[in-house]
């Protein structure tokens, strides 16, 4: 994997960047916690290949009950590396969409991985709840289907399981190179040690430069682009196995910038498609974004069109390449900035170095724009005003104020 910088630089757009100003950014004497810099290391991705093999052998399909970063990492690396693999994410609540899922899978034969580091999140634990019921209607004792994954303070440590493993001492949309992001992907069949070891090649010795270290690289830039105006950071793969990628994206840059008034807005793309919806607002807007293009590199489709006109005998991969460096060069003509990351290829290790490196450059970004980028203390009260609406009345205060708004005062 490399990160192509050379359109946020001032040679190419006004208001760009100079390398000394990204070199002298401080972002090399920010201290990444070990928990995060390391996990790769700390990660045991054989112990997790066999425990996803063993689930394997025994279950036909897997779904994942969790939500935020007990679901994006996983379905990251899912979509990236097995998107046909029998492997179902639920992270939202909409019964519609349960029942479906429900429908769809063989319930005797799925195993349900449970996954939440506190264990109290209310989306996760009723899925849980009408998973279990779902089982028990279809003759099955729901504690063989299930395994957990949670914190070591977490009352679903006590859930009676065929497996429950220990969430890693991270945040959770840091944990997606730990079982949290590895189990469904290890069922899948994907190399998850390679994965693992991609996480390892994107950590860099702590004394490199700025310029030697992708993740850094990455935190400095989008900082001083932040600081020079931009408010919106656009994350555009050029591959439909990345846009899970985007969405993992979105997650870690809201929930661990956008603190004390400032941070960018994370928006989530997928090139070429994209060209034809926002491209416009990119290239003709209020000029407040940074764009970053992750390039899957080349693929081995080798689709080739046949046609009357210029695109006779052009490949699927030439075309998609052509329109990704002639929207890079669209955006260059308009001074939007934008960041090239290569993949050499949708391969377990560039999938693996891809969100260690976005891992460290969100941390990196926070410590420079001063914020903490492991809380999350903005959505903490609106879980409360949700269970206050329950009846929860340790939350009577919260459920006050969500009466008072859902009173109607104009309505069309
Ligand atoms: O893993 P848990 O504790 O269920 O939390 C799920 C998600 O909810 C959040 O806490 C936000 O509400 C995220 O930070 C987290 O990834």
């Amino acid at each position: 994997m490399n990160v192509d910088l050379s359109n946020v630089l001032e040679e190419r757009v006004d208001g760009g960047l100079t390398r000394d100003k990204v070199a002298e950014s401080g972002a090399d004497e920010v201290d990444v916690p070990e928990n995060v810099a390391r996990l790769p290391e700390r990660t045991d991705a054989g112990e997790i290949a066999e425990a996803g093999a063993r689930l394997a052998e025994r279950f036909d399909a897997f779904v994942n009950i969790g939500i935020g970063g007990s679901s994006l990492g996983g379905a990251t690396v899912v979509d990236a590396l097995a998107p046909d693999a029998p492997v179902y994410f639920v992270d939202n609540v909409d019964p519609d969409a349960l029942a479906r899922l429900l429908d769809s899978v063989p319930l005797r034969d799925t195993v349900f991985s449970v996954v939440s580091k506190s264990g109290r999140t209310a989306e996760t634990v009723a899925n849980y709840a009408v998973v279990r019921d779902a089982l028990r209607e279809a003759g099955v004792e729901p504690s063989e289907n299930t395994v957990v994954t949670t914190g070591e303070a977490s009352p679903l440590r006590d859930a009676d399981t065929r497996a429950t493993f220990t969430f890693a001492d991270v945040p959770g949309r840091y944990s997606a190179l730990s079982t949290v992001g590895l189990l469904p992907a290890a069922f899948a069949g994907v190399d998850v040690e390679s994965v693992v070891r991609g996480g390892e090649d994107g950590a860099v010795e702590r004394d490199a430069g700025v310029l030697d270290d992708a993740g850094r690289a990455l935190g400095a830039t989008n900082h001083l682009l932040g600081e020079g105006g931009v408010r919106a950071s656009v994350m555009m793969p050029y591959a439909e196995r990345l846009e899970t990628f985007a969405d993992w994206y979105v997650q870690i840059w809201a929930e661990s910038l956008g603190k004390d008034g400032t941070g960018q807005t994370p928006v989530r793309a997928v090139g070429a498609t994209d060209q034809h919806s926002l491209l416009q607002l990119l290239v003709d807007g209020p000029g407040d974004k940074l764009v970053t293009f992750v390039d899957p590199g080349g693929s081995e489709d080798g689709f080739v069109v046949e046609d009357e006109g210029y695109l006779n005998g052009v490949s699927l991969d030439e075309l998609r390449s052509a329109e990704l460096d002639a929207t890079r060069a669209s955006l260059v003509r308009d001074d939007v900035p934008n960041v090239r990351v290569e993949l050499d290829g949708v391969t377990p290790e560039e999938v693996g170095e891809l969100l260690y490196t976005y891992e460290i450059a969100t941390v990196v970004a926070g410590r420079l724009a001063g914020v903490n980028p492991f809380d999350q203390p903005g959505v903490e009260w609106g879980k409360r005003a949700a269970r206050g609406a329950l009846g929860d009345d340790s939350c009577a205060e919260e459920r006050e104020v969500v009466g008072s708004v859902k009173e109607t005062l104009l309505r069309v």
